[in-house]
């Protein structure tokens, strides 16, 4: 189990990440939401530590993240985030093998159980048929998809993902969302989309400005009266077919800035 302690961030004198608990139960699927700049990213770095926290602590299942051995870690722990490795020189099937490397020898060659690993990942995200192309040069979605095949082959027992449908169509944001949360690892995502995270998640964090202003179910912290004054937009809420689904308004302007200018 991943668990954050009244854990903190600053980047200088800027406090970031503001005494945010959180645990991230086994096979549970939590949602980061929160508006831009509202310590998500920087929230997630602390729980895969990559970050250190300024004050509070982050466990993996009891034990300080941060002592935590790197090859432990990666064998436990398996990131997608949003990479610049698009000129990555590397066929795709290479680069998804490299999620193997947690689980093998210094001087080890990859199994045909690792190979047999990176293929099912490849064909569960629907991107087998891109194996052999050349990673650079793929689209932003197909590479998302390539991402998440890497971070499946790891196996590992946590998976956390920075805005995993970004580039993604709409097929496929609900496909690897639906993959995501049916996996028996525990997730956290950080997602814009709330209806998305309303879909997926069954425990939302929602920050503003670092802190932590709900954490619940999707059914309690996706309310209007919470959300409206986070985002400053109008909410409504509907259910449809048993599911819940938010509808958004720009919020009616109390002053216009250029009139008055
Ligand atoms: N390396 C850095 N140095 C200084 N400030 C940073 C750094 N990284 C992030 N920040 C600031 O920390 C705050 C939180 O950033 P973070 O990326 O965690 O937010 P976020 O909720 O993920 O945002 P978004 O939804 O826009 O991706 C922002 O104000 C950001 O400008």
């Amino acid at each position: 189990m991943i668990e954050a302690r009244d854990v903190a961030h600053r980047y200088g004198d800027v406090v970031v990440v503001d005494g945010v608990d959180l645990r991230v139960p086994a096979g549970g699927t939590v949602g980061l939401v929160g508006p831009n700049g509202s310590g998500k990213t920087t929230l997630l770095r602390t729980l895969y530590g990559s970050l250190q926290p300024a004050a509070g602590r982050v466990e993996l299942d009891g034990t300080d993240i941060g002592e935590v051995p790197r090859k432990e870690l990666a064998r436990q722990v398996a990131v997608v985030v949003q990479e610049h490795s698009g000129d990555l020189p590397m066929r795709v099937a290479d680069l998804v093998l490299l999620g193997r490397l947690p689980h093998q020898g210094l001087s080890s060659r990859p199994s045909t159980h690792d190979r047999d690993v990176a293929t099912a990942a490849l064909r569960r995200v629907g991107a087998l048929h891109l194996a052999t192309r050349e990673y650079a040069g793929l689209s932003g979605g197909e590479k998302q998809r390539v991402l998440i095949a890497r971070a499946l082959t790891q196996e590992a027992e946590h998976l956390l993902l920075d805005e995993p449908t970004n580039h993604l169509d709409i097929r496929y944001q609900h496909e690897v969302l639906d993959l995501v949360a049916t996996l028996p690892t525990s997730v956290v995502v950080v997602l814009h989309d709330l209806n998305l995270a309303a879909r997926y998640c069954d425990h939302l964090v929602l920050l503003e400005a670092g802190r932590v202003v709900a954490q619940g179910t999707p059914d309690e912290v996706l309310v209007p009266e919470v959300l409206e004054p986070v985002y400053e937009v109008e909410v409504r809420r509907i259910e449809l077919d048993g599911e819940l689904h938010l509808l958004f308004r720009k919020a009616p302007t109390r002053i216009d800035v250029r009139k008055s200018a």
